[in-house]
């Protein structure tokens, strides 16, 4: 079976306290968005074993350390899975804010519930993609859903954005989320996130804010200026997305923008 694992954006993102986990307590909006990684499991007839095969972008690390496999593991410890070869072909790149490795281990876990007909419960999958990570959970259901705590705590929200000509750019560097959130000192928002997105996507900018911005746009002073450049290209809202590097753009009408050094991807790429 193959399924073709999507990346997300985050709409918004405040970063409300520290836990006493090491992990912070935040709210945002997870946006499916239609960059896709490949991946499928073919049963390979051996016996409980498995084999990788990714291509597309190299991921650094052993496969062992690979989310699909994390979550390979995981469902394994409780299900009994014949043999199988993993294909995975990488498209969404990593250290983006996209999401990518979280949403291959969710649709991992999707798979193996789905081929062998494991059973497990739409929250039971939930619950087992939040202990691989804060990201994963969203991809269970994969629609848009504002997320609270760890970003484990989901509640669908009736938002459509796809009237909007959407640019996604990723300049060439790779942002560890880890290293984001250590430069991040925690400040419950003055308007909540749930309130602002309320409003009419014209009254965004200024208001919908991603708490990572001033420390990153710091750090890499091109992120910055790629999302000054989108505004004055014309979008209605722009962002990095997660802990970045990535940055999105939503436009009235199809927008002819370029950068150099990036990835772009616009609409019907999507
Ligand atoms: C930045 C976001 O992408 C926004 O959606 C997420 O909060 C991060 O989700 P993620 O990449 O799946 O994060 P994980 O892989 O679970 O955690 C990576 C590291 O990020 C930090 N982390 C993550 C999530 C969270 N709510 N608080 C944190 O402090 C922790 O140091 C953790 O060790
Ligand atoms: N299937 C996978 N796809 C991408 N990265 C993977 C995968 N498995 C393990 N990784 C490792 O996880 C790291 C984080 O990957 P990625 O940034 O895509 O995850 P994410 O946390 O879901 O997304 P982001 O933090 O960018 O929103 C990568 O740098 C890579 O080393």
């Amino acid at each position: 079976m193959i399924c073709f694992p999507n990346a997300k954006i985050n709409l918004g993102l405040n970063i409300i306290s520290r836990r006493g986990d090491g992990y912070h307590n935040l709210e945002t909006l997870f946006y499916p968005i239609g960059l896709r990684d490949g991946l499928e499991i073919v049963p390979s007839g051996r016996e409980e074993d498995f084999r990788l095969f990714q291509t597309g972008a190299t991921i650094q690390g052993d496969m062992d350390d690979n989310l699909v496999i994390k979550a390979l593991k995981l469902i394994s410890e409780e299900k009994k899975i014949p043999g199988i070869d993993i294909h995975l072909f990488k498209k969404i790149p990593f250290g983006a804010g996209l999401g990518g490795g979280s949403s291959d281990a969710a649709f991992m876990l999707k798979l193996l519930n789905d081929t062998f007909s494991l059973g497990y419960t739409v929250p039971e999958l939930e619950q087992k993609a939040a202990e691989i990570g804060a990201d994963c959970p969203f991809f269970i259901k994969n629609k848009p859903a504002f997320a609270k705590e760890t970003g484990n705590l989901l509640e669908e929200v009736d938002l459509d954005l796809s009237s909007y000509f959407f640019v996604l750019v990723k300049p060439d560097i790779t942002v560890s989320t880890k290293e984001a959130y250590s430069l991040i000192s925690p400040v419950p928002p003055e308007i909540p996130l749930g309130e602002i997105i309320q409003k009419p996507v014209s009254e965004w900018k200024g208001l919908l804010k991603n708490d990572f911005e001033p420390p990153i746009f710091k750090k890499y002073p091109e992120i910055c200026r790629i999302k000054e450049q989108l505004y004055a290209k014309g979008a209605v809202y722009a962002s990095m997305s997660g802990s970045g590097s990535s940055v999105y753009g939503f436009f009235e009408k199809e927008t002819d923008i370029r950068f150099d050094n990036c990835w772009v991807w616009k609409n019907k790429e999507l």
